[in-house]
């Protein structure tokens, strides 16, 4: 059964019909990546599936549970766990605190025994840090743990940022655009740990990427949308020749 479905969803912003008619399924372990040209809807389908905004046709269905109107905070712990366009990290916070911060969500200690350091809240912390460190040792950046954010290079900030969204324990990860501003060295090193926290944490991930050669390279199955329609939908070789998607990429330039 596919973890993530979205059926007929749309969304108009006043007279604007941003996003129509949209249909995807996504099962656990499988890489999709949504592509299309600017404006064509990306960032518009991953706000809805966070509830940044509200659809106004159409279900979103996790585990076959519709959880249209459901609070941002509530979809992150029911399992959707999103990156941004543009970094967002606690900047002055050292990068292992960045990670902890994300996974108290998770944690379950009353907050009388976080006031008093009550035994239960140290066993929870000390779970929590190793827990934080194993996540970044998957990224490489275990040897960053006590540094600022902010002195990491892009490339390892980008990391950080998924590995932050990891921390909440998601079922599906929504990546938007996570090879950004990256250098070919960097985009190869995200590609491989993509594939790596696909194969150790069988979350299933929705990926936006400006980038052909990452989306053809890392997913299964891509959907190609086009003024808030999906136009296309198949293997990176069934949507690199289909005439619809080169006549929208063509129809952008
Ligand atoms: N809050 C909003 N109010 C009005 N229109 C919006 C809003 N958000 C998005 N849109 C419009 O919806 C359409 C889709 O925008 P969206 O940002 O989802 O595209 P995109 O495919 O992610 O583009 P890009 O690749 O440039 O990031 C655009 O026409 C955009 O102007």
């Amino acid at each position: 059964m596919s973890v993530l479905e979205t059926k007929n969803l749309g969304i108009a912003f006043g007279g604007l019909q941003a996003l129509e008619d949209v249909h995807f399924s996504i099962n656990e372990g499988e890489i999709i990546g949504l592509i299309g040209p600017n404006g064509a809807g990306k960032t518009t389908v991953f706000n809805l599936l966070t509830d940044v905004y509200m659809p106004t046709q159409g279900v979103i269905e996790l585990d076959g549970n519709n959880i249209v109107g459901k609070k941002t905070y509530q979809i992150t712990q029911n399992g959707i766990a999103r990156t941004f366009q543009n970094i967002r990290l606690f900047k002055d916070a050292t990068v292992i605190d960045n990670v902890k911060i994300a996974m108290n969500s998770q944690m379950k200690y009353s907050v009388l025994a976080g006031m008093f350091r009550l035994p239960s809240y140290r066993r929870e912390e000390k779970a929590v840090s190793k827990r934080a460190h194993e996540l970044l040792e998957v990224f490489n950046l275990d040897g960053y743990a006590h540094d600022s954010a902010k002195n990491l290079p892009y490339g390892k900030q980008r990391k950080l940022e998924i590995a932050r969204a990891l921390a909440t324990n998601p079922k599906v990860l929504l990546l938007d655009e996570p090879a950004a501003g990256m250098n070919p060295t960097e985009t190869m090193e995200l590609m491989e740990t993509i594939m790596l926290i696909r194969d150790k944490f069988h979350v299933a991930i929705l990926l936006i990427e400006h980038d052909m050669n990452f989306v053809m390279g890392i997913c299964e199955h891509i959907v190609v949308l086009d003024y808030g329609r999906i136009i296309a939908e198949g293997t990176a070789e069934e949507v690199r020749s289909d005439p619809k998607v080169i006549a929208a990429y063509l129809g952008g330039e």
